[in-house]
């Protein structure tokens, strides 16, 4: 497979001995691992295919074309097999993980210019490369460019992530409003505009302003939120004032490539000649020394792993693990919460009248304290990381060499060792650094020890069946194409002892409404939700009528479907993906006791829905109308305090937005 340049990796689990935890993300989990025929460190991410929303058609289109990937800034994979419900994806180990995983960490304020601008180059590249062979990437982040110790740079995600593999038909067929507008250009959330691997450069100047600042802009913001701001402000910028200490010529070309028509974006390859470029550092200058002072990666995830459950525990609410979690990474700007009221209550916030919008993009524009407050407020400073210790766990030396940390269990049939790791965490500092300064930690306390141990996966012997690789012209065992099709299927149904094993971690449910991992995740700490991934086919057939938009992460529909009743929100199979379904119901108005706050929730609700269909999400982009917003706000009022009188059958519900 391509990649892997010309050594041969096998497609047998067992000579894999998978280590430590390195990386967690909407449907999959990535690990250190030691190829045992070559004694080298790779990378092993284990896809859950039940989370996949893709028949096994799709998934080996993409590895086929992840084999044809050739290029020292794009991941590719050595190989790829399936391993009971899991496949697994054998690629070169990324030493000090992802840029992401390393602003939660160590840089909450984003990195320095010198190093923003080789990360930028070396991921430029990967784009066109990527470009000039057909592709978009789609799904450019922070999150997605990994990096190694010697400071190289790799895009990743690239036909490996399940959503990568959530397209065409399939995508068709759900009728569904999917994704995270946060790195999403206009075009592309916007209906019938159609987009091009111009979206790339939109995300690529996004994820410089997240690497400059932390953080994605707008990404406090609930989806739909940002889906207005994004199409309706003026595209974000350098222009806080915390950016005075950025260059002109970066400044430059983030607003070059933040420009809302795409047409006048420029490609990848004419962006590698802007100045900002041609005079970025060699990373192995200016990245490497990012995490020169940092323990290692592993250690790095199972703190914010621990930060997140410590958080998870100190939530007052009762009876919600999964709904404080939710919050906690919600505010993270993650990939993945529960609604809840207070998540209604952002939702309701959403819908903007003019004025509203009008203060954002001047509050966006000047930069104005109380935005960065916010942020604070929902993010917490830098000093998060090490200056509360009721709420927020640290690295510390406690960490390395910690008390079984490690899971000892079998993933996707293979045992996980905890004794075999190939190097001790010989870098580990009591300390993390950022910037220069030194924030001292904390030990861990045994609460937080008891949490992690929680939200360990179990140790269950899984059953290993080694199915063959994905490869052009080979064939997957029989079993998997049934599985991969019945992906679907209910979760009381019989599992898989892998799935046991890691059923943990996976309260994304196809069945039920939205749901969070309950398991603290060093990548849904901070991860944003995830896009869906893969190149949506450009729509040919009458099918698509009913789609008011699908090309892109989203597609919105103003078609039935009857995919899960009564939970219409919810997050897809894949956990990043938002849907917004659509339900036809009888063109009626709402009744009159809509105003009557003792009607059941139950009866009030499809009503609810049935008027947010009528609101076509399309005019209400296109517009921006003031009515519009004030009615679909007033509807939410009204459901807040239906809400807010305890009616459980809300609790429980992904809040349904219809809107198609
Ligand atoms: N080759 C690698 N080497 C080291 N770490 C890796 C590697 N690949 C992935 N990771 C880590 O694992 C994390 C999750 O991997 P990945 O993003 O591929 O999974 P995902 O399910 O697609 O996640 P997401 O939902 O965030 O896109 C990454 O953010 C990164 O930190």
């Amino acid at each position: 497979m391509g990649g892997g340049g010309h050594k041969n990796y096998s497609v047998n689990p067992n000579d894999y001995k998978l280590l430590e935890e390195v990386g967690y993300g909407a449907s999959a989990t990535v690990y250190r691992a030691i190829y045992l025929p070559l004694n080298e460190v790779v990378a092993v991410k284990c896809l859950d295919l039940d989370r996949c929303n893709s028949n096994l058609d799709d998934i080996r289109r993409e590895a086929q074309t992840m084999s044809l990937i050739d290029h020292p800034n794009v991941i590719g994979a050595y190989c790829s097999f399936v391993v009971d419900s899991y496949l697994w994806v054998i690629m070169p180990f990324m030493a000090e993980g992802s840029c992401l995983h390393l602003m939660k960490i160590a840089y909450p304020e984003g990195f320095e210019e010198s190093a923003i601008g080789s990360i930028l180059k070396e991921t430029l590249k990967a784009l066109e490369y990527l470009h000039r062979h057909g592709h978009i990437h789609r799904d450019v982040k922070a999150g997605n460019i990994l990096l190694d110790s010697n400071g190289e740079v790799k895009l990743a995600d690239f036909g490996v992530s399940a959503c990568m593999f959530d397209k065409g038909d399939r995508q068709r067929s759900r009728n569904t409003f999917v994704g995270t507008p946060c790195w999403m250009a206009p075009e592309v959330l916007q209906p019938q505009s159609g987009y091009d691997f111009k979206a790339d450069i939109w995300s690529f100047g996004i994820t410089a302003l997240e690497l400059a600042h932390g953080h994605a802009p707008f990404s406090k913001y609930p989806p739909m939120k940002v889906l207005l701001m994004t199409i309706q402000n003026a595209p974000p910028g350098l222009d806080y004032d915390r950016d005075k200490k950025f260059s002109k010529s970066f400044k430059e070309m983030v607003a070059m490539c933040l420009v809302k028509d795409q047409t006048k974006r420029p490609t990848a390859e004419k962006l590698l000649k802007h100045s900002f470029f041609k005079n970025a550092k060699p990373p192995e200058l200016s990245v490497k020394k990012l995490f020169a002072d940092l323990p290692s990666l592993w250690n790095r995830v199972k703190a914010l792993q621990l930060k997140d459950a410590a958080q998870l525990a100190l939530k007052k609410m009762p009876s919600a693990e999964q709904e404080a979690l939710s919050q906690s990474q919600y505010q993270r700007g993650v990939s993945a919460w529960n609604f809840d009221i207070e998540d209604l209550k952002f939702q309701a916030s959403l819908v903007q009248d003019e004025d509203e919008i009008q203060e954002i993009k001047e509050e966006h524009g000047s930069g104005k304290v109380h935005m960065k407050k916010r942020w604070q407020d929902a993010y917490g400073s830098k000093a998060d990381l090490g200056s509360s210790v009721s709420t927020d766990l640290i690295i510390s030396e406690h960490i390395n060499g910690d008390e079984g940390l490690q899971d000892k269990g079998q993933v996707g049939g293979v045992k996980i060792s905890e004794s075999d790791t190939m190097e001790s965490d010989s870098q580990g500092k009591s300390s993390l650094r950022k910037n220069g300064s030194k924030t001292e930690l904390p030990p861990p306390i045994s609460e937080k020890d008891s949490l992690l141990a929680k939200s360990r996966p179990q140790t269950v012997k899984g059953r290993q069946t080694q199915s063959g690789p994905l490869m052009p012209g080979m064939v997957v065992g029989q079993s998997i194409p049934e599985r991969a099709r019945t992906s679907e299927r209910s979760e009381n149904e019989t599992q898989q002892p892998v799935e046991k094993a890691q059923q943990v971690r996976r309260a994304p449910s196809f069945s039920g409404p939205l749901n969070l991992p309950n398991r603290a995740s060093a990548n849904s700490l901070s991860a944003p939700i995830k896009s869906s991934g893969g190149f949506r086919e450009s729509l040919d057939d009458k099918s698509k009528t009913n789609l008011v938009q699908i090309k892109g992460r989203f597609s919105v529909t103003s078609e039935n479907v009857d995919l899960v009743k009564g939970s219409s929100l919810r997050k897809s199979a894949s956990v990043g993906d938002w849907i917004f379904e659509s339900k036809q119901l009888p063109t009626n108005h709402l009744p009159k006791e809509i105003g009557n706050s003792s009607m059941p929730a139950s009866i009030l609700m499809p009503h609810l829905q049935n008027l947010f269909q009528q609101t076509s999400i399309q005019q209400l982009l296109k517009m921006g109308s003031c009515l519009q917003c004030l009615a679909i706000r007033r509807i939410m009022e009204m459901l807040m305090v239906l809400l807010l009188k305890g009616n459980a059958y809300f609790l429980q519900k992904s809040v349904s937005f219809k809107l198609g």
